[in-house]
């Protein structure tokens, strides 16, 4: 059993390429870090027909279940396992299925609104937010969404005006002021190797390098600085 040291959450619009930046900076780290996507705490809607469940404003924060987020985050970080939700795309509903997950060293919250609620960031010690262009991002979604969510154009540009894009602008874009970090584009190089090297540092608990929390105007920016002398 791990009690984790170290959390982040990873947030920005859809198709900005989180998920892409958290499967880079784990990939090479083996069982030491646990991915938990939000996707898994959207609602549980069983108790709609799927005509209704495909009707939902999916990008609104009421969508998600917060609380039980909460607890389960809460209940890792006591170095505790969770039952974690799965989340089926094509049927807009919770698998049948929840997954056994360990505490791990590290652990990587993921999605839209990772960085939206105020008891989730306190327990993430670095927020990052995947800024990348919303052309680009709504080009990614919709290849991303008829490949892999069984979806169709019509209904990805649909949804996207009616209700992704609006709520980006009020509820996901604003959560860029809690960020430590801003990474862009998605997946660039630099920013994913020097994550990887955090994450790396955190297992193996040897850390050279210190992160100074500076936050003069109340805007909290971390930065990173080297530790010269190693
Ligand atoms: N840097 C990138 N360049 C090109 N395509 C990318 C890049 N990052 C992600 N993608 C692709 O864009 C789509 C959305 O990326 P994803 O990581 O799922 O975004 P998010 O989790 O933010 O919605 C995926 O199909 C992914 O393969
Ligand atoms: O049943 C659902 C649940 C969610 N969505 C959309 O998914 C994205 C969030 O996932 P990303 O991987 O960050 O793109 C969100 O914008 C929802 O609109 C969905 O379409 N159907």
């Amino acid at each position: 059993m791990s009690i984790p040291s170290f959390v982040i959450g990873i947030a920005g619009g859809t198709g900005a390429g989180k998920t892409t930046v958290a499967r880079h900076v784990t990939e090479g780290v083996g069982d030491a870090v646990t991915r938990i996507p939000l996707d898994n705490y959207y609602e549980d809607l069983s108790h709609l027909a799927f005509e209704e469940r495909e009707q939902v404003n999916y990008d609104h924060p009421s969508a998600f279940e917060w609380e039980l987020l909460r607890t389960q985050l809460s209940t890792l970080l006591e170095g505790q396992p969770i039952e974690m939700p799965v989340y089926d795309f094509e049927r807009h509903n919770r698998t049948d299925d929840p997954e056994h997950v360990e505490p791990t060293d590290v652990i990587v919250l993921e999605g839209i609104l990772a960085l939206y609620d105020e008891e989730v960031n306190e327990m993430l010690d670095l927020r990052l937010y995947v800024e990348t262009d919303a052309d680009v991002r709504i080009l990614r979604r919709i290849r991303r969404d008829v490949i892999e969510r069984g979806r169709d154009l019509d209904g990805v540009i649909e949804q996207y005006l009616s209700t992704v894009k609006p709520m980006h602008e009020q509820f996901v874009e604003p959560t860029k002021k809690h960020a430590d970090l801003i990474v862009p584009e998605g997946a660039n190089n630099v920013a994913v190797n020097l994550l990887e090297e955090k994450i790396r540092a955190e297992i193996e608990g040897s850390s050279s390098r210190t992160w100074e929390r500076e936050s003069a105007d109340g805007s909290a920016m971390d930065q990173l600085s080297v530790d010269t002398d190693e």
